[in-house]
């Protein structure tokens, strides 16, 4: 991998090897420990080589919302990498491409041989019915959803978990996700947090005015 923990680079190995990686998109608005967390598990778990954490140019169904700079973003999701198994990237950035169908496109042309998870708390796969493309999204990479205080019961009961219900692995069989194609998921109980980047946000641990963390910016 071309990065230090710093590498906001898109990475320079992984087309000639068969290598394993999570992607955590996500707002990092601000990154927080969860992120972290979830990173670690799921190398563990999953048999990764690398997480990413993708901070998103903007969330398409979050528009709107209070939002610090995409750098401010970035930098905090940096503070959660260590440069070696979990890098924090601008690659969306980087491609122009904002909705995570087309990123997952420009990522598999990109590096043909890398086995791509793409790693998420429960509430996204609450939401999943509303991004772009969504069930050709389901047949391009395989899914690890994170338990979420709160969020459980709706993404195991909503629409895109009856959908993909004939695609789900135990989550004892975690480690193979990355070997299978998709449509492949699975949900993986295990301890959960209920921080979040608004919680924190609310506490004033960020003051999106003037674009600057007021406390430290990874809680
Ligand atoms: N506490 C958590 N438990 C499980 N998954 C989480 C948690 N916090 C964040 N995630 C997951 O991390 C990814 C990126 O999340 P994001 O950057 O939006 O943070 P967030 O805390 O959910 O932010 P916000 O509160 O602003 O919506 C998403 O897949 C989200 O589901
Ligand atoms: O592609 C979409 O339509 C889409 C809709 C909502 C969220 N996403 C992606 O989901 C990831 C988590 O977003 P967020 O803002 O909840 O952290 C991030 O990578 C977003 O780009 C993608």
């Amino acid at each position: 991998m071309g990065g230090s923990g710093q590498g906001a680079n898109l990475p320079t190995w992984g087309d000639n090897r068969r290598s394993r990686v999570g992607l955590l998109g996500g707002s990092f608005n601000p990154g927080h420990r969860w992120h972290q967390a979830i990173a670690r598990r799921a190398l563990r778990e999953l048999r990764l080589d690398q997480v990413w954490l993708m901070v998103s140019p903007g969330n398409p169904l979050k528009a709107g919302r209070e939002m610090a700079s995409f750098a401010t973003r970035l930098a905090t999701a940096r503070q959660l990498a260590d440069g070696r198994h979990v890098v924090a990237t601008d690659l969306e950035a980087r491609l122009g491409t904002r909705y995570t169908v087309d990123t997952l496109a420009r990522l598999k042309a990109r590096f043909p041989h890398v086995r791509f998870v793409w790693l998420m708390g429960a509430d996204g796969l609450v939401t999943l019915p509303r991004w772009k493309h969504w069930r050709q999204l389901v047949q391009a990479v395989p899914l690890a959803v994170f338990p979420r205080p709160g969020q459980n019961v709706a993404a195991l009961g909503g629409l895109a978990a009856h959908y993909l219900a004939r695609w789900r692995v135990p989550a004892r069989q975690a480690a193979r996700l990355a070997t299978l194609s998709p449509p492949a998921w699975a949900f993986l109980p295990g301890v959960q947090n209920s921080i979040s980047a608004t919680a924190i946000r609310q506490r004033g641990g960020f003051d999106a005015t003037t674009d600057q963390p007021t406390t430290p910016q990874v809680i």
